[in-house]
């Protein structure tokens, strides 16, 4: 049981985005996928996501070939996504944001409704429920993402970038909270983030892309032992991890 890619090659044009890119989420682990800025990291999500497909190569969702699945058939079918920007419907409540997708997912208004209520209780942010999702602060907007993308009960979340612009104190509020979808869920997770620190702090596997290929792979001691990466990507921020 996994979401994967085997051997994934992405081109766009003469331009190769992926090339030769093996990577796995297990049911209720975090996994973690850096790089530096082009390596390829929101096109390997938009591949497991049905958005992009791909060139060469395979998608796998539990041993089944998706490969060919749009991102719709894809989410109905347990994979879900946060984007790097929110996306949250601005002419729209909480409620009504987390409702709509439960709807657009084949639950009934009601069912959909009692769904969201309960995520964002689970949460700990039921009191943004009947607030606009046009004026909410930048967290809570990343907040109410991730709770609808878990909207239907997904197999797999994959999360594009969920720190990006949090205080350190956000950051490990977020941590905690994606350490509790895929411990209590049992949700396969995986985690876009240059915040590297945050990610080996959640990840037991990482995966390092860089020029669209993986460089290195493994826990928090490999990635930081690694040379490769401190060359590639870690450089300035080797400290800061
Ligand atoms: N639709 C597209 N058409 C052409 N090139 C694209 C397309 N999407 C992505 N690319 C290119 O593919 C490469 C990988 O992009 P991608 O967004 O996957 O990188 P990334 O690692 O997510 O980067 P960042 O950290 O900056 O978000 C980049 O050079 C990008 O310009």
């Amino acid at each position: 049981m996994a979401l994967a890619l085997e051997q994934v090659g992405v081109a766009f044009g003469g331009f190769r985005a992926l090339a030769d890119v093996s990577l796995s989420v297990p049911p209720g682990e975090v996994v973690g996928l850096i790089g530096p800025n082009g390596a390829g990291k929101t096109t390997c999500v938009n591949v497991l996501t049905g958005f992009q497909r791909p060139s060469t190569g395979r998608v796998l969702l539990d041993g089944r070939d998706v490969s060919a699945l749009p991102a719709h058939r894809l989410r109905r079918a347990g994979v879900a996504r946060t984007f790097q920007a929110g996306r949250l419907f601005t002419g729209l409540d909480v409620l009504d944001n987390l409702a709509c997708a439960g709807i657009g997912l084949g639950l009934g208004r009601a069912e959909a409704e009692h769904q969201a209520s309960d995520l964002l209780r689970w949460m700990g942010i039921e009191t943004l429920e009947s607030r606009a999702a046009a004026g909410l602060p930048y967290t809570d907007e990343r907040r109410v993402a991730i709770a609808r993308a878990l909207m239907g009960g997904p197999s797999y979340l994959l999360l594009d970038e969920p720190a990006a612009g949090m205080s350190e104190a956000e950051s490990a509020d977020l941590a905690a909270l994606i350490r509790r979808i895929a411990h209590d869920r049992g949700i396969g997770c995986l985690l876009i983030e240059h915040n590297v620190g945050l990610v080996l702090s959640i990840c037991s596997d990482v995966v390092v892309l860089d020029g669209g290929r993986v460089i290195e792979r493994g826990d928090r001691k490999v990635i930081l032992g690694s040379s490769v990466v401190r060359e590639a990507y870690l450089g300035a921020h080797a400290e800061a991890a």
